[in-house]
């Protein structure tokens, strides 16, 4: 059943209450008989109604019981044609690597502080006529 393949322009022509699809993961969702139940109510899905809904979905931190019935409105997957929307990425993906380097940025702080240190106690020592080491 879900092996139909839809391309971005198929899914952008059921953008109303009745006819909702959207996408996921580049998976292809019909969420029509859903939008009434939603718990976070129908707005939120309308604004992302035959559209990309990855990141808003994602953003929400929707439970396992969510992604389940997700699932159960799977109809297809996404076929991506030239110049179409590039795949939204999730926000864990971006964040990471900006962790790293400020990680990064706060160890090289620190091995310049230690390395001014030891430059101010050499000349120290050699100003007071002292032998270096
Ligand atoms: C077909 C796709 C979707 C399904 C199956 C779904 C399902 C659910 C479920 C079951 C809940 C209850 C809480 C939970 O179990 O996590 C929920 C809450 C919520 N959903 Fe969705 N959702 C979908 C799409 C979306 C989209 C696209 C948005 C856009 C922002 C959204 C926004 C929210 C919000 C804000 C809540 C929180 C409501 C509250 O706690 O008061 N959902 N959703």
């Amino acid at each position: 059943m879900a092996t139909k393949e839809y391309t971005y322009q198929d899914v952008a022509e059921h953008n109303t209450k009745k006819d909702c699809f959207l996408v996921v993961h580049d998976k292809v969702y019909d969420c029509g008989k859903f939008v009434d139940e939603h718990p976070g109510g129908e707005e939120v899905m309308l604004d992302v109604a035959g559209q990309d809904a990855t990141e808003a979905f994602e953003d929400v931190g929707h439970s396992d019981e969510a992604r389940e019935t997700l699932e159960q409105l799977l109809v297809g997957t996404l076929k991506r044609l030239p110049g179409d929307p590039a795949p939204k990425a999730t926000t864990q993906a971006t964040a990471a690597p900006a962790n790293t380097s400020s990680a990064g940025f706060g160890a090289a702080i620190y091995g310049v502080l230690i390395a001014g240190g030891i430059a101010a106690y050499a000349a120290y020592q050699s100003s007071q006529g002292k032998k270096l080491f």
